[in-house]
């Protein structure tokens, strides 16, 4: 419950500084010397928390698209720029935040939001949830060969300048995005937020570099390491993009035999498939974490806009502390993969929190391993064996941006 004396309004222009300040702060950093949080940030959609006349929390949502299991783009509220400052912490401040957000896409129309978590621990209770894709922490040696069934595009890798790179990364990057679940549309403002490149962005790395294949592209920083016996540079990979499997192969290919880079680190997507096209296996290592959590904003509307892998016809009740017009018994019927949701009297066959559908929408978290979890509960037998083969994907989904 929010103290009586918080107040909370969007913000207006000539109050970025004091925004980015209160978010600084929150994080135990330093504000952004440059301007990428303020070009970000929409500020009609950028929340100030007040304590009579001082700023004391922070929370923006970006409108961006999700791609979802069927290929359709949906709107999605990105909420990010969450901070409260040291001191008014424990009465509230987020929870008001997160309230009055979630009022705001539900007003704006979205049916989906989401966003990255600073800890794991926070999230669930106002709805998002984890591992709706997962993160896979990826490092390999480098010169691998490849086994001998993978064809790589022969087309030759060039390195060029951000700008020369941009035009093209951009075009590449909305056809690819639509065709990837989880991915996100990308503006101006956030390319520039993903590709921040000032010193303190680099954090001891070198500045990106940018290599175009004529269907793809792969963005990287170099981790410089000079041994007694010879190099052990490390290429940090923050993006490879290609539209074509020959491609894809081709751009890691290029990575795989570039001198002087020892190995190759990569937050990349669960199931690269580059785990298995080198031919020792072993070497990739691999950690899964949890990427985006995510909200289901609006029930109703929401499950209609994916498609399924299979028929189902479940009565799902849907518990949602946050947003009252979600709760309650919901029908479910998949055929052809196409769902009808229709609001029902009839008794549940599966119960769960919001927080677990949202783990389970892009076909990310599956219902059974929830259910195990105590965190889906069934009522009729099988029907969370049936739910769960609807929600998979063909591919684990993955969303590559943190925003
Ligand atoms: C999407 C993003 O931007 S992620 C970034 C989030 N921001 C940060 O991590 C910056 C540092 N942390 C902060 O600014 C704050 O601690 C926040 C934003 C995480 C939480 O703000 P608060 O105003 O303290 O949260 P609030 O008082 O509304 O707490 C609500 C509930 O969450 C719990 N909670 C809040 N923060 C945490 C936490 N870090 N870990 C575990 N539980 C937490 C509270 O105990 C409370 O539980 P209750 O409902 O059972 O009483």
């Amino acid at each position: 419950m929010a103290d009586s004396t918080l107040s909370i309004r969007t913000i207006d222009r000539s109050e970025l500084d004091e925004l980015r300040r209160v978010f600084a702060w929150g994080f135990l950093d330093d504000p952004d010397p440059g301007d990428k949080w303020s070009n970000l940030l929409e500020i009609d959609r950028t929340h100030a928390v007040f304590d009579g006349d001082e700023m004391i929390g922070t929370g923006g949502i970006l409108s961006r698209e999700i791609t979802v299991p069927g290929g359709a783009q949906v709107e999605f509220g990105a909420v990010t720029f969450v901070s409260v400052k040291p001191g008014h912490r424990r009465r509230g401040v987020a929870s008001l935040l997160m309230k009055t957000q979630l009022q705001a896409m539900h007003d704006a129309g979205e049916a989906l939001g989401g966003l990255w978590a600073s800890e794991g621990s926070i999230y669930r209770r106002f709805g998002y949830g984890e591992h709706a894709t997962s993160l896979n922490m990826m490092t390999m040696p480098t010169r691998m060969p490849f086994h001998p069934g993978v064809t790589v595009d022969p087309a030759r890798i060039r390195q060029v300048t951000r700008d020369e790179a941009m035009p093209f990364m951009v075009a590449l990057h909305d056809k690819v995005r639509r065709t990837k679940v989880g991915w996100l549309s990308r503006g101006g403002p956030s390319w520039g937020y993903f590709l921040a490149d000032a010193e303190s962005d680099r954090r001891g790395l070198s500045s990106y570099r940018y290599c175009l294949h004529p269907q793809g592209y792969v963005v990287f920083r170099v981790k410089h390491e000079w041994s007694e016996s010879g190099p052990r540079n490390e290429l940090n990979v923050r993006e490879l993009v290609a539209e074509t499997e020959e491609a894809y192969a081709a751009l890691y290919r290029f990575l795989l035999d570039l001198d002087l880079a020892a190995s190759i680190s990569f937050y990349t997507a669960e199931g690269d498939p580059v785990q298995h096209m080198v031919d020792n296996p072993r070497m990739v290592r691999t950690q899964l974490t949890d990427g985006l959590w995510l909200r289901v904003v609006d029930v109703e509307k929401a499950l209609p806009l994916r498609r399924y892998s299979s028929d189902v016809d479940s009565v799902v009740e849907v518990e949602d502390g946050l947003c009252p017009w979600n709760s309650g018994r919901w029908r479910l019927a998949v055929k052809g993969g196409e769902a009808v949701v229709t609001r029902t009297d009839d008794p549940a066959d599966v119960s769960l929190d919001v927080a677990a559908l949202g783990s389970a929408f892009l076909g990310g978290a599956r219902l059974s391993v929830l259910n195990r979890a105590r965190r889906v509960i069934e009522h009729t037998p099988g029907h969370v064996d049936a739910l769960t083969m609807a929600f998979l994907d063909t591919h684990a989904p993955h969303c590559p941006e943190v925003f």
